[in-house]
């Protein structure tokens, strides 16, 4: 019988089946410092060890500050968490990349950076970004504290088999500087809501997919958990392997490897998904997001919406959308474009590697970020850091009046000295707006690299693609 790519991973990794559950083999595990403390406590008293040292990789990234690191850390909490990560990786014999490894980074950046990610495997990892790594055609899941204990212990996770979700983008976009990823998965969430993909595992196709590069795949992937989803899969092509190749922690015999993949990890004509959405990437314009979720999102051209009109009659929504606005102090009928500004982000799991950058710095070339604004680039890694240095991307962030940081999650959540002051509105590319996110009273609006960029410079949004970003 033909089969997705989802149910090939997921029934090469059954270990057990139970009651219409499954134990998955794990073939790699992720660890970060704030969803593991317990976990490691838990083996502590049940006196269990780590069962596969050798595929458990563990980073610091949510509590690091980006300032300075050789000054001491001065939050309490986040010091603590991190000497407790470094204390239980010697304890239990797991690699770390601590805050001053050259490969320190947000977790969801290394691992494909290290090559640990790698196709048709299953990754875990007690984050809900996990879902990034199913850019390489990797089943892979966040979990909870009480499963990372698990995994730590057996290897193995317990999990009920999730739905299978088809989203096909056709076409192709009409100026991919200015359209990029981060506006597909918006325009996808905006269209299937945050919980359009519950329950599922959703395999990204069609032809605006394949044009895609790994970075952006991985924007892709990132955010299908703010769709509601278990994880997102993109089919590895000859982009993926070549991505891959020479990475740090790749298989010695890498080229049979590829051979099999690219032999096996595609979804075979004429299987059947449960759910299926498509869209064309001709129609979509650069995205802006103007309430607290992700899909509360426009055009950069409209304008922001009034409640009724964005429920069409569900007063579940119109009631959303209203007590949204008035979070984001924004008026409805607002051009989006009249909207200001005072911080700008350009960071996180999501929009934070070195070809983001890269397009962010294309705007920012020679012009000056707005006296009104203040804005900080935060690479996703130290190498993605070193890499955008080596090209003097620096430079050109920090000629305009950017900020540029040590890599971590930063002011994607407010977990470390990175946050909005109550009322300040950030151009942020990362993947939620939720109130309070980015700091107690702080507003979000979700954009991608080059939007955020140019907000920068104006002060407010534009329409990057009236920008010359060649
Ligand atoms: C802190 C962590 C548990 C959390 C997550 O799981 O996503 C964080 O990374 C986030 O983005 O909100
Ligand atoms: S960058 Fe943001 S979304 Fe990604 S792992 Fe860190 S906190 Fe979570």
């Amino acid at each position: 019988m033909p089969q997705t790519l989802f149910e090939k991973i997921w029934d090469s990794h059954i270990v057990a089946q139970e009651n219409g559950r499954s134990l998955l083999y794990v073939d790699r595990h992720l660890v970060h410092e704030v969803t593991s403390p317990q976990a490691f406590d838990g083996l502590r008293i049940n006196k269990r060890k780590v069962r596969r040292t050798d595929l458990t990789f563990a980073t610091m990234d949510h509590n690091v500050p980006t300032s300075d690191r050789s000054l001491p850390i001065i939050d309490q909490t986040s010091a603590t968490q991190i000497k407790t990560l470094e204390k239980n990786c010697k304890e239990f014999g797991i690699t770390l990349f601590d805050i001053n490894s050259p490969n320190q980074g947000i977790v969801h950046v290394i691992g494909p950076e290290l090559g640990i990610t790698l196709p048709g495997t299953t990754i875990v990892c007690g984050d809900s970004h996990t879902s990034t790594h199913g850019a390489f055609g990797a089943l892979a899941f966040g979990i909870g504290t009480s499963d990372v204990e698990h995994v730590l212990a057996t290897q193995c996770i317990m999990m009920e088999k999730p739905k299978t979700f088809e989203i096909n983008i056709l076409g192709k976009r009409k100026n991919p500087h200015a359209i990029t990823a981060k506006d597909i998965i918006l325009s996808i969430i905006k269209k299937i809501g945050t919980a359009g993909g519950t329950g599922t595992v959703i395999e990204y196709r069609g032809d605006a997919i394949s044009e895609l590069t790994m970075e952006q795949r991985m924007t892709i992937c990132n955010m299908s958990i703010e769709a509601g989803a278990r994880a997102g899969l993109i089919a590895p092509d000859e982009k993926t392997f070549q991505y891959l190749r020479g990475r740090r922690y790749i298989p010695k015999n890498y080229e049979e490897y590829v051979n099999m993949w690219r032999e096996n990890l595609k979804t075979d004509s004429g299987a059947k998904f449960d759910k299926s959405f498509t869209l064309h990437a001709d129609n979509i314009a650069p995205q802006v997001s103007w309430g607290t979720n992700p899909a509360m999102t426009s055009d950069v051209t409209e304008n922001v919406p009034f409640p009724t009109e964005y429920g069409k009659g569900s007063t579940e929504q119109e009631k959303g959308a209203e007590k949204a606005l008035q979070y984001m102090g924004l008026k409805p009928g607002t051009a989006i474009t009249d909207i200001v500004i005072d911080r700008v982000f350009i960071g996180s799991c999501t929009n934070s590697r070195l070809e983001d950058l890269m397009e962010a710095s294309k705007v920012v070339k020679g012009r000056k970020v707005s006296p009104k604004v203040r804005a900080m680039v935060v690479p996703g890694s130290q190498l993605v850091k070193k890499n955008a240095e080596d090209l003097g991307l620096d430079k050109i962030f920090k000629d305009a009046g950017f900020e540029w940081r040590e890599s971590g999650c930063s002011m994607c959540l407010g977990m470390n000295p990175d946050i909005l002051k109550a009322g300040e509105r950030c151009a942020s590319t990362s993947n939620r707006n939720f109130e309070g996110r980015q700091g107690a009273g702080g507003r979000t609006h979700l954009v991608s690299p080059v939007m955020a960029a140019a907000a920068a410079i104006y002060g407010h949004f534009v329409d990057v693609r009236e920008l010359d970003l060649n």
